[in-house]
C-alpha cells in the first residue's frame, strides 16, 4: 500500500488490533482495537480507534481493504532493546559459566575473542548472533565486538543487512596481563578506533552507529581512557563499558586508579560519563556513584543472567530507579547464557524476587515495570527514545507481532477469551521465538527473514 493524502504523508502499511506498550507515565498501556499507520519512512503516522477506519482511510488516503488485521490472540508490542551484548561471545554462549568474572575472562573469553582476527570466523558468528537476536525480538542491540577493526565493521554491515538497529563497538584495551596477544598498544587503540568510527559512519547505514567502547577500566590505561573520552566528545558518540560487576574487580580498580575516589570517578574523570553512556552491571555501586550517574545522565544496563551465572552480584534495580538513574536490560551474552531478551525479563523478575526473599519489605518489580525496562527503558538508556521504544506517533515502527496461540508453540491458552494483559504476561513468562511471528524495524519487516536468491 502506498497512497498519498492531503497532508502529503505516504501511508505504507496499516495494522488493526491490540497494541501494548509503555509510556513515560504508565508501565503498561493496553490499546485495544487500534488502527496504526506507518508512513513510507517507517514512522508511526497515526494510532487511532479502529472504529474510525472509514474516516481515517479518507483522511490518510489508504484503502480499508488493505488493512492488516491481527487475530484474537495476537498483539503488537514494541521491539525489545538489548542494552548490552557481546556479539563476539555468542560462539560459546551456554557454556563456560563455572568461574567468576576475572578468571572467566582469562580462561574462556579473551582466547575466544582473539579468534576474530579471522574475518571468516567473525562473519559466521556475527551472522548467527544478529539472526538469533532478531528472531527473538531484539530490534535494537548495543553490541561489543572485539579489538579487531575490520571484524567490527563486518558486524555493522551484517546488522545493516538484516535490518537490525544497532550500536556497534570496537573494543579498546591496551592492558591485558591475562593474554598478552589480545590487546592493542595505546597508539593502535586510538588510531583503530578513529578508523572504525570514520569507516562505519561513511557507510551511512540508516540504523547502525558506532559506540566508543573501552572494555572496562582494568583493561585500559588512563591515557587511553582520556583519548576515548575526547573521541566520543568530538564526534558526539555513544559510549559503553562495564562497571562494578564484582567486588574483586572494584578492588582491582581501586589499586589501578588510586587517585580516583570510586570506580565511577575513573570514567567521570576521563569524560566518559555522558547522557549517551551505558555502563553494564553496576551491581556494587554506592549511593554517591549513582548520584554521579543521575547528574551526568549516564545509564545502567542490567544484566541479570550474567550477574547470576558468574556469581557477580544482584543489582537492586528498585534502588537504581528510585535514584532516577536510567536503566535498561541486557543479555550480556556470553556471561549471560541466553541471547533472548525474554530471558532477561524473567531473570530481572527472578532477581527482584530473590531480593524480596532476603528482605520481605522489598518492593518487588512488577512484570509491567520489567516490560517497560525491556522496551522504552532500554531506548532511554541508549538515548534512542526519540526514535524507538513505544508506539508514539513520530517514532519508528519497531514492533513484534506476537501470536500467543501459535500452533506448536509453548503456550496453551486453556481459558478462552484471555484479556490482553494476561496474554502479555503469559508471553513474557512462557513465550519464545515461535510466538514472535513477525518483527519490524523502522517499518520494515525483518522477520521472517527474506532468503537471498
Ligand atoms: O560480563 C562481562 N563480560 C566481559 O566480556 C567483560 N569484560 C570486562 N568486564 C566484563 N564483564
Ligand atoms: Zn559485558
Amino acid at each position: 500500500m502506498s497512497c498519498s493524502n492531503n497532508s502529503l504523508v505516504n501511508i505504507a502499511h496499516v495494522y488493526r488490533g491490540t497494541f501494548v506498550h509503555s509510556t513515560y507515565n504508565t508501565a503498561l498501556e493496553i490499546l485495544e482495537d487500534r488502527l496504526l499507520g506507518v508512513d513510507a519512512d517507517g514512522k508511526i503516522a497515526f494510532i487511532e480507534s479502529g472504529r474510525e477506519v472509514d474516516s481515517l482511510s479518507q483522511k490518510w488516503g489508504f484503502e480499508a481493504s488493505a488493512v492488516t488485521h491481527l487475530g484474537q490472540h495476537e498483539f503488537f508490542m514494541p521491539g525489545m532493546v538489548d542494552t548490552h551484548i557481546h556479539a563476539s561471545q555468542y560462539s560459546f554462549a551456554g557454556t563456560a559459566l563455572d568461574m567468576p568474572l576475572l578468571q572467566w575472562l582469562k580462561k574462556y573469553t579473551f582466547p575466544e575473542e582473539a579468534r576474530f582476527k579471522d574475518l571468516g570466523f567473525a562473519s559466521n558468528v556475527y551472522t548467527h548472533v544478529v539472526k538469533r537476536t532478531l528472531r527473538n525480538g531484539t530490534t535494537t542491540a548495543c553490541y561489543f565486538a572485539t579489538i579487531h577493526t575490520d571484524a567490527s565493521l563486518l558486524l555493522g554491515q551484517i546488522a545493516n543487512d538484516f535490518g537490525q538497529r544497532a550500536l556497534v563497538g570496537k573494543v579498546c584495551m591496551d592492558r591485558n596481563s591475562f593474554l598478552r596477544e589480545y590487546k592493542e598498544t595505546l597508539e593502535e587503540s586510538q588510531q583503530e578506533t578513529t578508523r572504525f568510527i570514520g569507516e562505519l559512519l561513511r557507510k551511512r547505514y540508516p540504523l547502525v552507529r558506532p559506540v566508543v567502547t573501552p572494555r572496562f577500566a582494568p583493561s585500559c590505561s588512563a591515557m587511553l581512557l582520556d583519548h576515548l573520552g575526547e573521541i566520543a566528545q568530538n564526534n558526539h558518540l555513544h559510549i559503553q563499558s562495564h562497571i562494578s560487576e564484582t567486588k574483586e574487580e572494584v578492588k582491582l580498580v581501586k589499586e589501578l586508579f588510586p587517585d580516583c575516589s570510586s570506580y565511577t570517578d575513573v570514567y567521570h574523570k576521563h569524560n566518559l560519563l555522558t547522557d549517551k553512556t551505558v555502563m553494564a552491571h553496576g551491581c556494587h555501586l554506592t549511593d554517591e556513584e549513582l548520584k554521579l550517574f543521575r547528574e551526568t545522565g549516564a545509564s545502567i544496563a542490567h544484566c541479570p543472567n550474567s550477574n547470576i551465572s558468574l556469581c557477580s552480584g544482584m543489582l537492586d534495580v528498585r534502588r537504581v530507579l528510585n535514584k532516577e538513574v536510567k536503566l535498561g536490560l541486557g543479555t550480556d551474552v556470553a556471561g549471560g547464557y541466553s541471547p533472548s531478551m525474554l530471558d532477561a525479563v524473567r531473570k530481572t523478575l527472578a532477581t527482584s524476587k530473590a531480593l524480596t526473599i532476603l528482605n520481605p519489605e522489598y518492593q518487588t518489580l512488577t512484570f509491567e515495570e520489567v516490560f517497560r525496562l525491556a522496551t522504552l527503558g532500554g531506548s532511554q538508556a541508549l538515548s534512542l527514545d526519540e526514535q524507538t521504544g513505544n508506539f508514539e506517533v513520530g517514532k519508528d515502527f519497531d514492533a513484534l507481532r506476537v501470536n500467543t496461540s501459535v500452533v506448536g508453540g509453548p503456550i496453551d491458552l486453556i481459558i478462552h477469551g484471555e484479556e490482553p494483559k494476561v496474554l502479555l504476561e503469559k508471553f513474557l513468562n512462557l513465550g519464545d521465538d515461535r510466538n514472535i511471528v513477525e518483527v519490524y524495524v523502522a517499518g520494515r519487516r525483518v522477520v521472517p527473514f527474506v532468503e537471498k536468491p
